[in-house]
């Protein structure tokens, strides 16, 4: 593997012991209810993530974000009034066998049905981008997801994402790709027909799932890359630590970006793209003539 060393990787380390299956699953509903539940319920309402007669895959790469939505979906199941289905597929794109093995313990533990299956992604994104493996690692992963759930009969397909994935994209789009852009709740594949991708964790701040985790006593898959090692030129990272610093002079900073995706004025915009088709302020005044 090429020698793409970085920093940025945050290391969650749990506060205690491991909490016995129930009273994680318990704190969920209660303790962390307000900001990890209710914020699913809503997202889910929201945007009619789950309907009826849907079979959902829930990707679990193991982090802490994926396994928090596993426990919420079984969560749901069980005390909600929709009828759907589940599936949970993890995708080993390569990992050291350690950190294989604790995808697999912690999925056990937490009584996560796992079907795991194999990838070779880590090895093909080094070999034919390896100065920026990133991108090609996570159009190959999607793929890779897109596939499974496809084969095992699912027209959904739920990610992890979760607030500050959202805000972060969209900041990452307007200051280095020049464009206004944001990561949505819910969109149809346009190579998998009949698949939807879902974000159930749109709502949930990443503070909010790390409390939850931490305090749950799982170590959850943290640096698994491979490649990249999370990763020099990620600029994922750098907008992250950007946000943080605007809250210091900008109140509620986070929510102002996220809301800037709602409330979009195409009356002060000088153009956009729709379906593949650009548009200009222009065309009006070409129309109205
Ligand atoms: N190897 C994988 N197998 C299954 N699903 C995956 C895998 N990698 C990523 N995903 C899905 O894509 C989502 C986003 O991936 P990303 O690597 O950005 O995760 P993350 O922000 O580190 O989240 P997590 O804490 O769940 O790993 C994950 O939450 C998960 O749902």
């Amino acid at each position: 593997m090429s020698e793409l060393a970085g920093n940025g990787c945050q290391i969650i380390v749990p506060f205690d012991e491991r909490k016995p299956l129930k009273e994680i699953e318990k704190s969920i509903l209660k303790k962390y209810r307000k900001y990890t539940w209710s914020k699913f319920i809503k997202a889910i309402k929201d945007y009619k993530l789950v309907e009826e007669g849907d079979k959902i895959a829930v990707a679990i790469s193991g982090g802490k974000d994926s396994l928090l939505m596993a426990k919420m979906f079984q969560e749901l199941k069980r005390h909600g009034q929709v009828n759907f289905e589940l599936e949970f597929i993890a995708m080993d794109p390569g990992y050291h066998k350690d950190i294989r093995q604790l995808l697999i313990d912690n999925c056990e533990y937490l009584e996560i049905p796992i079907k795991l299956f194999d990838a070779n992604i880590f090895e093909v994104a080094d070999e034919i981008a390896s100065d920026y493996p990133c991108y090609m690692c996570a159009r190959m992963r999607r793929g890779a997801l897109y596939n499974k759930a496809e084969e095992l009969g699912c027209n959904k397909l739920a990610l992890g994402h979760h607030f500050d994935d959202v805000i972060e994209t969209t900041m990452l789009n307007l200051l280095c790709a020049g464009n206004f852009k944001t990561m949505l709740p819910k969109l149809n594949s346009t190579n998998f027909d009949g698949i939807q991708i879902i974000r159930p964790l749109y709502y949930i701040r990443e503070e909010s799932i790390i409390k939850f985790i931490q305090n749950s006593g799982i170590w959850p898959l943290n640096c698994a890359c491979m490649v990249a090692a999370k990763k020099t030129g990620n600029k994922r990272y750098e907008i992250k630590d950007l946000i943080k610093s605007l809250g210091d002079n900008f109140q509620e900073v986070e929510k102002s970006i996220f809301r800037s995706a709602q409330n979009v004025y195409l009356d002060s915009v000088l153009g956009w793209e729709q379906d593949g088709e650009r548009h200009s302020f222009l065309d009006k005044f070409e129309y109205e003539e």
